[in-house]
């Protein structure tokens, strides 16, 4: 194909020009060395060597030409094997994108993923030699730490809400490895016999003093409150000679920890242990006053009685609440205070009481009892939990219980491995702190990344983990927040000035009992969570079902959703009625433009004039005015009618006046923009707002498909490959005639340069696909959205695909190869 645009302002290139180089991105992966004290670094997990933090950062950049890393196979192979696959972010082994869903991206990929590398289907045999391979490869890996994140970040996610799974993330995230084992785990304990421990808040202590003198069962000498768990000691009451601010769980109103409950007292008869249950289930609760009133204040209260109708509903809520207040308590002594009290309670207290009964994520092998299961989801109805849903979760353990032998060998094999070197005594609130703050300086040149829109390779999942482990480890909710929280939901959290915090309830929280989840974040939080959005959420949308809320915010963009005075009010003139999926809203370099006018000549300008051309600017944005032109009545008139002005009606005069000073500059650059932005996407190839998905055109194969609008002249894409003197392209494409449709991926730019981008990674970003060569073929005749344009970047000669027009998102992008129609099954032919 030809790009159908004549060469703009490149210098002529007499050399074949040089290969685009790869940056190197700054990684610090260090770990404060009380971090590596705390948690004590033992022995590496079987099969894993694991590298020293001093590794050079170049050492995160996979060696190239190596596009099928086995260690990836690991993951692979469960989808292979036909057992369900895991909903966990990763990136494909054989395409390196990262992915939303590894089962679905199978799925849609089959034929071109689940290749071997001559290109045959993998068989179940070759699958599981490859896994055996890869155990043994991963140790190799792991020296190149971005393997080693990408394969075991990925299967973290989903753990990341217990300190002993994130634990094992941080090993991950840093290639150190933090020993999960000294962390106290209830879940490995299936010695019903041996009570297993649980840290609680109290002032952090040096390790292995004890500071309790209580009597009761207390298997080790942790600091903090120690709760026994087992199934013949679940709950505990704190001896009342324990000190008041250690312990969490004395409370008469009754906590989960306070009132015993039937079943510690193995020794009851059943009609006794019955009695007890009904007694301790029969306690009156009370809302916990402070919690209630603080929310009242910020008006938030609401959002948690919504469903509250009856009294016997607020008293499950009391409870919830009760459970959120212990549990806040207690995480807040690991946290820099970021843990507040706007959470729903009834999702809260589901954690708490999974956590608390089982320790770690929801997992059938942790109920090996039918009195576990009856004890949990009797405590979910406490709670608030939902006869029906309670019931079709707990049908499902009940079932299991079948198949426990299974289960139980594979729990106690597990156990007796962890058992080994379990040692209770050694975790204390300090190590919880240095635990938080060591993740975060982990993440911090990622962050930094996500910050400019520089996101490499496994950024992506490192973030998710990161913004997983924020919700489920300090707010107690399930991992699943930060994916089911919509773009809405977000716009929608409110800022609470008092707390310097902002509070988001994700109300599709798919996974909560009430199918809701407060979260507040920090400040700095919330500006992670909105880049997250931005630049992560969008990369992952699956290419099957977009969510056209994700492609509002990644459009607004940063700025917009800034929260000072002007652009809050920007957005509620845009959206009077709130935001709404499929609308059209201006773009965002339209509001950036809108937004720098206003500010550059906001001391030129009164207050009134200043407000008066807001409105004027945003209307006439939204209305698609060009507001480069000189102001007429009758666009004034509209613009005012449908401000909805009606006592204070501006004059033409002032307005016309205004306007000339403000000097709008134009919306929309005929031409596209080279700039330090374009660059960057050159360097790291990414491009935001798109897509690949199987083609809607017949045998077209995979096509490349907008998710977020892009408007006219914007440079979607580079046509990225190996840059060739275009006589050797030429050459070659001779060879390939009538051989294959290799010959389509040849882009010519002009008579020195063609690229071709035949192959599906590149050297020099051996981790992603490239778009560019993916973009399929449409006829000028039938308006391509995108055209072929050469630009200059640093020097270099490079054919980009702009858009030809205002592109919605969903559509697949095209351009014109140049080429004949019906072409493709013919063979090459250039017109
Ligand atoms: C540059 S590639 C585009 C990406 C390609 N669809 C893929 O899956 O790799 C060019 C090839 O895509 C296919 N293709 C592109 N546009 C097409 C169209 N409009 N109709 C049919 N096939 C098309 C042809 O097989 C062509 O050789």
């Amino acid at each position: 194909m030809t790009a159908p645009e004549p060469t703009l302002t490149a210098p002529k290139l007499t050399a074949p020009a040089p290969e685009p180089t790869l940056t190197v991105p700054e990684l610090t992966l260090t770990v404060p060395e009380a971090i590596l004290t705390a948690t004590r670094l033992t022995m590496p997990a079987p099969g894993l060597t694991l590298t020293a933090p001093e590794t050079h950062p170049a050492s995160l950049i996979a060696p190239e030409n190596d596009s099928r890393n086995p260690s990836m196979t690991l993951a692979v192979s469960k989808d292979v094997k036909g057992k369900k696959p895991r909903n966990f972010f990763t990136i494909c082994q054989f395409c390196h994108w990262s992915l939303y869903k590894l089962d679905k991206h199978f799925l849609a990929k089959k034929g071109t993923c689940s290749k071997n590398p001559n290109g045959e289907l993998w068989s179940v045999k070759e699958a599981k030699e490859m896994h055996e391979l890869a155990k043994d490869e991963l140790a190799e890996r792991s020296q190149n730490k971005s393997y080693f994140l990408a394969s075991q970040v990925s299967s973290l996610v989903e753990e990341t809400k217990t300190l002993h799974g994130f634990c094992k993330a941080l090993s991950a995230l840093t290639g150190i490895y933090f020993d999960p084992l000294n962390l106290p785990d209830r879940a490995l304990s299936f010695d019903d016999t041996r009570p297993v421990t649980l840290p609680a808040p109290g002032p952090a202590t040096p390790e292995g003093t004890c500071t309790h003198t209580h009597k009761h069962t207390h298997a080790h000498s942790a600091p903090g409150r120690a709760i026994n768990i087992g199934a013949t000691t679940a709950i505990r009451r704190v001896s009342e000679d324990s000190d008041p601010d250690d312990v969490v769980d004395s409370d008469e109103e009754g906590s989960l920890y306070a009132p015993e409950s039937p079943e510690h007292k193995s020794s009851e008869s059943e009609e006794e242990k019955s009695e007890l249950r009904s007694q301790y289930y029969k306690k009156e609760w009370s809302y916990t006053s402070d919690v209630r009133k603080k929310m009242q204040k910020h008006g938030l209260y609401d959002i948690y009685t919504r469903n509250v109708k009856t009294a016997e509903e607020a008293k499950k809520m009391a409870y919830g609440i009760e459970l959120m207040s212990k549990f806040e308590k207690w995480s807040a002594q690991c946290g820099d205070g970021s843990t507040k009290k706007y959470r729903n309670p009834f999702e809260c207290a589901r954690k708490i009481v999974y956590f608390i009964l089982e320790g770690t994520k929801y997992n059938w092998k942790n109920f090996h009892s039918a009195e576990r299961v009856e004890l949990f989801f009797s405590k979910l109805a406490d709670c608030g939990m939902e006869g029906s849903s309670r019931n079709k979760y707990a049908q499902g353990y009940y079932s299991i219980l079948d198949k426990k032998q299974k289960s139980l060998a594979t729990a106690e094999m597990r156990h007796r491995e962890l058992q080994r070197t379990f040692d209770p005594n050694s975790f204390n609130t300090e190590d919880y702190r240095n635990l938080k703050a060591g993740v975060e300086k982990c993440m911090a040149p990622v962050i930094k990344r996500l910050s400019r829109n520089r996101l490499v390779d496994e950024d992506h999942i490192n973030l998710t983990a990161y913004l997983c482990f924020l919700v489920s480890f300090m707010f107690g909710h399930r991992p699943g927040v930060p994916e089911n929280m919509t773009v809405k939901e977000f716009l929608n959290r409110r800022f609470v000035e008092e707390e310097n915090m902002f509070v988001i309830l994700v109300e599709k929280h798919k996974t909560a009992s009430m199918k809701s989840a407060g979260v507040t974040l920090s400040v700095r939080e919330e500006v992670i969570f909105r880049n997250y959005l931005s630049f992560v959420r969008p990369a992952l949308i699956k290419p099957d079902k977009p969510e056209p809320e994700n492609f509002l915010l990644s459009m607004l963009g940063l700025e917009i959703l800034n929260t000072s005075g002007t652009l809050r009010r920007f957005l509620e003139k845009i959206f009077p009625d709130g935001m709404r999926p499929g609308v059209r809203v201006p773009t965002q370099t339209t509001i950036r433009h809108l937004i720098a006018t206003i500010n550059r000549n906001a001391t030129h300008l009164s207050k009134e004039e200043r407000d008066m051309m807001f409105d004027y600017l945003c209307h006439s944005a939204w209305n698609g005015a060009d507001l480069t032109e000189a102001l007429t009545e009758e666009a004034l008139q509209m613009a005012i009618r449908r401000i909805g002005y009606q006592d204070t009606v501006p004059s033409l005069e002032l307005v016309q006046q205004t306007y000339s000073r403000l000097r709008i500059p134009k919306l929309f650059p005929s031409e596209p923009l080279v700039d330090e932005y374009l660059t960057t996407c050159v360097l790291n190839q990414s491009w935001p707002g798109m897509t690949v998905a199987q083609s809607l055109d017949k045998g077209a194969g995979q096509g490349v498909y907008a998710t977020l609008p892009l408007y006219k002249n914007k440079v979607v894409v580079e046509y990225h490959g190996r840059r060739r003197a275009t006589i050797e392209a030429n050459r070659l494409l001779q060879s390939l005639l009538g051989e294959d449709d290799g010959s389509n991926y040849f882009l010519t730019v002009d008579q020195d340069v063609t690229i071709d981008a035949r192959e599906k990674v590149c050297t020099c970003h051996p981790h992603q696909q490239c778009f560019g060569r993916l973009v399929n073929h449409k006829a000028n005749e039938d308006s391509p959205n995108l055209k072929c344009k050469a630009l200059v970047v640093d020097g270099l000669k490079i054919p980009f695909l702009v858009a030809t027009q205002d592109i919605t998102a969903g559509e697949e992008l095209c351009f014109d190869y140049g080429v004949r129609p019906g072409q493709f099954n013919e063979g090459y032919e250039q017109i």
